[in-house]
């Protein structure tokens, strides 16, 4: 088993866990709480289509604004909030849903509220289909690195590795690359994580768009077990 770390695009073709800690994978992980499915989509215009095409809910933004004449914006806190009968949510956000069109392998979502749950099913999931090769993938900003989805990567595979060394051995059964371990161990310190986050550009231009709540939902840890699968274009949970 090979476990990787990669920013954008992914470099397996078994199992990605695409990583957008603000805000898309935490908006896609909740929304599943209130939706059956959540359609991804790679712009606005189709988003639109869809949307009426499926009667859903319109949620999407660029530069974390919401669009105009949609439903909303891409708030986990007003994703959580909603009340609604419609089974259908359709997203189309700056970084998370965009990276989706480019993965070739089985994708799940991942983030800190669902870090451990996450780690867990990808590792169901290797095991079910004999897959060898799990690839967290870092939504980041615009193509760029983004810390707060690196540590939250770290998260997850704090629990991956935690997982494979109590049933294999490191270096025999499987190997974890330096740049995954790296964000393992600059995850550790929850405290100064936080610290370190909230001071990040993503931040400062949520806080100063009113989304600082979206913030302190984003970065609560292992607080939520939903795991959305990505399967023909169509996020659902991963039983
Ligand atoms: O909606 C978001 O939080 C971001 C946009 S930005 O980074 O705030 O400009 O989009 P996402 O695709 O969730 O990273
Ligand atoms: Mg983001």
């Amino acid at each position: 088993m090979e476990v990787t770390l990669n920013l954008e695009n992914t470099s397996s073709k078994d199992i990605s866990i695409m990583v957008d800690a603000f805000r898309a994978s935490t908006s896609i992980t909740l929304a599943l709480g209130k939706f059956n499915e959540v359609i991804p989509t790679f712009t606005p215009e189709k988003a639109k289509k869809l949307a009426k095409e499926k009667n859903g809910i319109l949620a999407g933004e660029r530069m974390g604004k919401a669009l105009e004449g949609f439903d909303m914006g891409n708030s986990p806190v007003e994703i959580n909030e909603l009340n609604t009968k419609l089974k259908t949510l359709i997203l189309t956000t700056s970084n998370g849903t965009r990276i989706l069109e480019n993965m070739k392998s089985t994708v799940l979502i991942g983030c800190f509220i669902n870090a451990k749950a996450v780690a867990k099913k990808s590792l169901i999931l290797a095991k079910e289909n004999n897959y060898n090769h799990i690839d967290v993938v870092m939504a980041g900003w615009k193509g760029n690195f983004a810390i707060e989805d690196f540590l939250a990567s770290g998260e997850i595979l704090y629990w991956i590795q935690k997982e494979l060394c109590e049933n294999h051995t490191i270096g025999e059964d499987f190997d974890i690359s330096e740049y995954a371990q790296s964000a393992i161990l600059a995850s550790r310190d929850y405290k100064k994580l936080k610290e370190v986050i909230y001071n990040t550009k993503s931040s400062k231009r949520l806080k100063k768009l009113g989304y600082e709540k979206d913030i302190e939902l984003s970065l609560k840890k292992n607080i939520n077990n939903n795991v959305a699968i990505y399967n023909e274009g169509v996020l659902k949970l991963f039983k």
